[in-house]
Formats: C-alpha cells, structure tokens, sequence
C-alpha cells in the first residue's frame, strides 16, 4: 500500500473505533440540528490523509486532544459551578441553595481570608477580613451549617483553598458523616495545589516540605478511602490572574501537576489508583482561539507525559480533566455592564475547549462580591450557551481548523520549552526539585513579572484596547449596587466561636491536637488524627497552630 493509501485505511479505522464507542456509549434516540435544520454528526474529522491527525486524534482517545468522552457534551454537559461564599455559612448556604435551585450542577466554596490562612475568626491577624471574600469557617459545626440541607452524597463539592486544605477537607468528611454520609460516597475536588501558592497565590503555612507531606498523605488517603475525590486541583487560574502570559500557565500548571505525580510515586502509590484524583484548574482568557488551543494542548501534553515519563496505563489515569474559570483580570470597573459579554466569550471558549466544569464570573466581581443579581446573570450565561447555541452537539467543533491546530501545537512546543527549563533548573531531573529551586529563586516570579509587565506597557501604548478603559470610554454609566458584608458578621461569628469554645468538651480536644503533633513527628498519615480533632470540634486556628508549632512558617526570600 503506498503511504497515501495507508493514511487513509488509518483514518477510517480510527473512524470506525470512534463509531463503535460512541454507539455504545450514547444511547438517547433523537437528532442533532442546527437552529434552521441541518442535521449534524457528533464529531467531524478527516475524510482523507491528513498527517497532523495521528497528532490530533478522535474523541475519547489518546492523545484526548478532542476530549475525553467519545460523546462529548452530548453524552453529558459540563458542569456549572459556581464560585461562591461570603459572610458567615448560613448566608453562604442561602446563596448555595439558590445556585442550585437556579440549575446549578455542583458547588464551589469561596472561604474567607483568616480560614485561607487558617486563622480563626477571633484571631488578632483576622480583624476585618472575616467573612469578606468568602465564608468563614472556624470548625466542624460551621461546615454543618454550610451545607444544611444540602445531601453532600449527592452534590459534588469543590472547596477552593490550599494551605490549610487538609483541616478543611477533615471538616467537610465530620459535616458528611454528621449527615449520614459515608466517607467512600463523597465526591468533590479539594484545591490544596501549593506550589502555585508560592508561585502565585501567596496563601501557604509552611515551608514547601511539609506541605508536600500533608498533600503525600491526602493523596494516599483518598486514592484508599475516596476513589472519587479528586484531592488536587492544580491551578493555572492564579498564575493566569497574575499576569502570564498563557503557554506559562500552561507550562507552570502542568509542571505543577507532574510534581504531584512524583510526590504520588515517591510515596509508593499506584499512578493508575491516584492520578484520576489529580484534576486542574484554568484561566478562560478574553483571547478566544488561543484559549481553546490551551486546553486543547493541556489534554494532550498530560496524557503523553502520563503514559509515556510516569507509566500511566489506564484511560483515567492519562486524562486531564479541568475546571474553569472565566478570567478576572479581563473585566473592567468601567462600563461594568460589559463585563457580562466579556464573560459570556471567554465562557464559549472554555466550552469549545471542552472544559468539565465551569464558573462564569459576575460583571460586579471587580468591584466586590457578587450581588444575588450579578451572580444570577453569571449563572444565566452558562445556560444560554448550553441551552441555546447548539455548540454542545460536536465534540471539539474547532478541531482541524488550520488556525487552531496550529495554535495548539505552537502552545504545545512552548509548554515543553518551559518544561525542560524548569527541570534543567532542579538538581536530580525531576519536575519537582526543578520546581522547588524555581521557587525559591523566584524564577516563576519574575518570568510572570515580566509578562505582566510587557502586558502592561502594551496597554497603555495602545497596542493592546480595552473597551472603556483605553477606548470607547464615553458612557452613560450609573453606580452599581454591590453587595456589602456588614461588621456584624464578625462580632458575631467571634461571639458563636467564643460559645463554643465553653460548650465543647476540652479534654478531647486537647488528646485529639496533642496526636496530631504525635503523628507530624513520625511517617504516620495525618488524617486519621486530624478527622479526629475535627470531630471534636478543634478549631481551624488550633489545628493549624498545633502544626505551625512543629513546623514554623515560611517566609519568602527577600528579592531585589
Ligand atoms: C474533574 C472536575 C474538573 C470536574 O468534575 P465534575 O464532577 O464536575 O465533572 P466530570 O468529572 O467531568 O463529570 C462527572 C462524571 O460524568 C462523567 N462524564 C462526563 N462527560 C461524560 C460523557 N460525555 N460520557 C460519559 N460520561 C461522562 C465523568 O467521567 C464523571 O464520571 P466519573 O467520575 O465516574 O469518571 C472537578 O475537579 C471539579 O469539579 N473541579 C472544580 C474546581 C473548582 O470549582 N475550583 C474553583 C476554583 S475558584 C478559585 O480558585 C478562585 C479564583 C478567584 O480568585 O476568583
């Protein structure tokens, strides 16, 4: 057969593989049309040679490039999950049950900064913060309140936070089995990502070494106890918002990620067991191709590197599966009635990326928490794309689009670059020491710097436009309302705490924190003991504390 032919036979073997999976798959009877009554196939590919398809492949298969199910969202949408928490847990649970009373799929928490830095809210270092950028937590009875009424064996939960992540985990499971959940059911992500922490995000305890053991032992407790968990959501979204450009949050993100997957062999754990409870996180930027190209990339890069440097074998194991969330940093303070459109595109570029899970931002999200309204119209948006536009019945609409293969191969071969870098960087080959002496050195620092810097200068050159901040700029604009969080929030959350404080029974907290510090001076895992202290309503502060006792804090080298 000679080459061209044998393109060919590959192409429509690959076809007919796709075909039998979807088949099986997708049993829902029904056609799939455009608005004006074309019917549509669920994925279109190659119908002679094309050399970049073994590159590109078919839906469901390795590489994934084109997703991860061969059915894409019409086997099952995306899930929309909100962002969202503010003042104390019962005013965050109103507003969670109005998410999911409204369509939303799944819940997302936003803490407050004291539990970001797991302080308690009577903390000295937590005046005025509590409860203003998110939900104050203090201990286990507050998570009962959060999610009141809310069957958590049913409602996957994602929380967003990462230094203190094994504390609030251990909260979420007591407020589980106080519903009469048992631990194996709960499904939900945990961001806990700490390396973008000191890359980005700035919101860490201790030392990266520490941290890393915490992590060590989350990971081998879900890949045990939760199969479903997904213990990490490594995230690119921070490194994005601060200023990189996007084949850096690529490159950072994965690199992160494959750091993860060593901490994962380097306690002896099974790639194939714990690698599905690694997930990811983005940033959907206002650029719309290219942002499609990045996630496509991203599915592609993890599943290579997941087979081919760290001996995945199974499906799950090599797929990247990724949340997102539109970009902040690209709404604006002018003209804030913009920001819904703005929200509205880069939400169809993560669509069309193939995002799992999605947050659109609120237009108010630059001003201040979102209002009931502004959070309403965010969740609307996602449902006109999923409802109205028909974009969910391909799989991967734009794949073999000349401009967004290109892309996503340009951003591939930037990803590896950066890659090599950073292991060039390390001492013994591996992504980890690469990205610990990076940190350290502040090279992700200063690479961002820069880029955010070359941003900067762009825009205000007027190379690069932005609608009513450097053109366009006349406008009938009136205030908005936006939502405040009064300072009662605090008195009376320290007030509650204070309450229950007297009310617990103190011994057990003291047995329960003193086997924890037992535990951190040996290779025990953690979370058995910090489950426990989290049953005996042992506060966040105290928890973290305890640990910062043994283990001091970080403080980050001072740069000039
Ligand atoms: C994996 C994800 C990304 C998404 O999980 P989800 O449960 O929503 O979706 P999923 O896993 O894709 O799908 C659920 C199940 O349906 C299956 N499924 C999906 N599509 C399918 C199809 N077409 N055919 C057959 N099965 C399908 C999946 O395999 C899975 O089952 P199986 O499991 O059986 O396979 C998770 O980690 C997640 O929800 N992350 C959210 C993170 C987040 O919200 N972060 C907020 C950060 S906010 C922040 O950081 C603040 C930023 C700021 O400062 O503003």
């Amino acid at each position: 057969m000679d080459p061209k032919h044998a393109r060919d036979a590959d192409t429509e073997a690959g076809r007919a593989r796709w075909q039998a999976r979807y088949d099986a798959a997708f049993k829902r009877a029904g056609e799939f049309r455009t608005l004006s009554g074309l019917e549509v196939d669920p994925v279109y590919g190659p119908t002679s040679s094309d050399p970049r398809f073994a590159r590109i492949g078919w839906p469901g298969e390795f590489p994934f490039t084109r997703g991860l199910h061969p059915t894409g969202y019409r086997g099952r949408p995306w899930t929309i999950r909100q962002f969202a928490g503010f003042g104390n847990a019962q005013q965050t649970n109103e507003r969670y049950k109005m998410i999911l009373g409204a369509g939303g799929g799944g819940l997302s928490v936003a803490f407050d900064m004291p539990t970001l830095m797991g302080r308690d809210s009577d903390d000295s270092h937590s005046l005025g913060e509590v409860g203003h950028c998110g939900v104050a937590i203090d201990s286990a009875l507050d998570m009962d309140q959060l999610f009141d009424g809310i069957p958590l064996g049913d409602v996957t939960t994602s929380m967003t936070i990462s230094g203190p992540a094994v504390p609030i985990f251990c909260m979420y499971v007591v407020a589980a089995e106080r519903q009469g959940v048992p631990t194996g059911k709960l499904n939900g992500t945990l961001q806990t990502d700490i390396f973008k922490e000191y890359i980005a995000q700035k919101e860490w305890l201790f030392s990266p070494e520490p941290h890393l053991r915490l992590i060590g032992d989350l990971m081998e407790f879900c890949a045990a106890e939760i199969p479903a968990y997904k213990p990490l959501s490594v995230s690119g979204y921070h490194i994005r918002e601060a200023g990189s450009t996007a084949a850096q949050e690529l490159a950072f993100t994965l690199a992160d990620g494959f750091g993860y997957v060593e901490l994962g062999l380097s306690r002896g754990l099974d790639v194939d067991a714990f690698a599905p409870g690694l997930s990811f996180f983005f940033d959907a930027h206002i650029d719309f191709f290219e942002e499609i190209a990045k996630f496509r990339a991203a599915r592609r890069i993890w599943a290579r590197w997941m087979r081919d440097v760290y001996g995945a074998r199974t499906e799950k194991a090599q797929w990247l599966r990724f949340h997102t969330q539109t970009a902040g940093v690209s709404l604006t303070a002018q003209q804030p009635d913009n920001n819904i459109v703005r929200t509205a595109v880069e939400a169809l570029a993560a669509v069309l990326g193939g995002t799992n899970s999605l947050h659109t931002n609120a237009l108010d999200e630059v001003l201040a928490l979102p209002s009931q309204k502004a959070a309403e119209i965010a969740l609307r948006t996602q449902q006109v794309i999923m409802e109205e536009t028909e974009v969910v019945n391909v799989v991967d609409p734009l794949g073999g689009s000349w401009y967004v293969e290109e892309l996503t191969d340009r951003l591939e071969a930037e990803a590896e670059a950066i890659f090599t870098k950073i292991r060039d960087m390390g001492s013994d080959g591996t992504m980890t020491s690469g990205i610990l002496r990076g940190i350290e050195d502040g090279w992700f620092m200063s690479e961002i710097a820069e880029a955010a810097f070359d941003y900067q200068r762009k825009l205000e050159k007027g190379d690069k436009r932005i609608v009513g901040v450097n053109c366009h700029t006349a406008s009938v604009e009136e205030p908005l309302e936006i939502l405040r969080i009064s300072h009662e929030v605090e008195v009376e959350q320290r007030r509650v705490l204070a309450e229950r404080r007297g009310a617990r029974d103190q011994a057990a907290v003291d047995a329960a924190l003193a086997a924890l510090t037992a535990a951190s001076r040996t290779s025990d895992n953690m979370i058995p003991p910090m489950l426990d202290a989290a049953r005996a309503e042992a506060t966040l502060g105290e928890i973290c504390d305890a640990l910062r006792a043994e283990w001091g804090t970080y403080s980050e080298p001072a740069r000039f």
